[in-house]
């Protein structure tokens, strides 16, 4: 048997969007990661698994080669910085925006703006970029309360709909970056399992590119 190919996914949207992608590749999961508890899960083939993780952790698991492979929106791929990682795949799939949002009656305050937000590093390059000096404070959830209870002046957050701002009375103020998903690959793995990777990647490339 050939060795095994390991693919991170995150239960959610990224799963349910990269399933049809991946069939198209002709790789159907065993098992519904909503239902199971497993965190491998089977495929219709012996040789390749799938690993279920936390969105933000896929990019460590590709970087040190505990996936071969991986699915991961831009945001957490700006944040991670992409070490070890080749990007060789636009999806298209989970699309949304980074973007500064706050109040909408929002003024500049006296001392250092508060940004509230789980993206610290792309906030804190975001705002070093403008020459300004901001106070970057790391949540992990429900950013949309920080500026409502005084903690935050803004939040750096994702923004799909907009509904989730509208719905705690904030408005989006400041575009950062277009979002969608990604393929990442671990670069040691990109040269150890190319043939297997690359035509993986084309079969996905090409479903993409039917579906745009
Ligand atoms: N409302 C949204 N609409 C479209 N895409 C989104 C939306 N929210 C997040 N995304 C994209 O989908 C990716 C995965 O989001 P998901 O909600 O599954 O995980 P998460 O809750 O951000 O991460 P974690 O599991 O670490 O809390 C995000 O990194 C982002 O690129
Ligand atoms: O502009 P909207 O369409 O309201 O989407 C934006 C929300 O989606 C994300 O949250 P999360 O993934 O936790 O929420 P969801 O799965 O309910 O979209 C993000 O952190 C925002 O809170």
């Amino acid at each position: 048997m050939a060795e095994t190919l390991t693919i991170a996914l995150s239960k959610g949207r990224i799963f349910k969007e990269t399933l049809p992608l991946l069939a198209a590749a002709g790789i159907e999961p065993l098992d519904d990661p909503e239902t199971s508890r497993k965190l491998i899960l089977d495929t219709n083939h012996d040789d390749v698994k799938f690993v279920i993780i936390r969105a933000t952790d896929v990019p460590t698991y590709v970087q040190y080669g505990a996936a071969d492979i991986g699915v991961a929106g831009k945001d957490v791929l700006m944040e991670h910085g992409g070490d070890g990682l080749y990007e060789p795949l636009d999806l298209g799939i989970a699309r949304c925006r980074l973007m500064v949002a706050g109040r909408p009656d929002a003024v500049e305050p006296r001392g250092r703006l508060h940004v509230a937000t789980k993206f610290v590093n792309v906030t804190r390059r975001y705002y070093a970029e403008r020459g300004r000096q901001v106070e970057v404070i790391k949540l992990y959830g429900s950013m949309e309360l920080a500026p409502l209870v005084g903690l935050a002046d803004r939040i750096v957050d994702i923004v799909d709909t907009g509904n989730t701002l509208r719905a705690n009375g904030l408005a989006p103020l400041e575009h950062i970056a277009d979002i969608s998903a990604r393929l990442v690959v671990n670069r040691a793995a990109m040269k150890m399992k190319h043939a297997r990777l690359q035509s993986l990647i084309d079969c996905m490339a090409a479903a993409v590119a039917a579906t745009a």
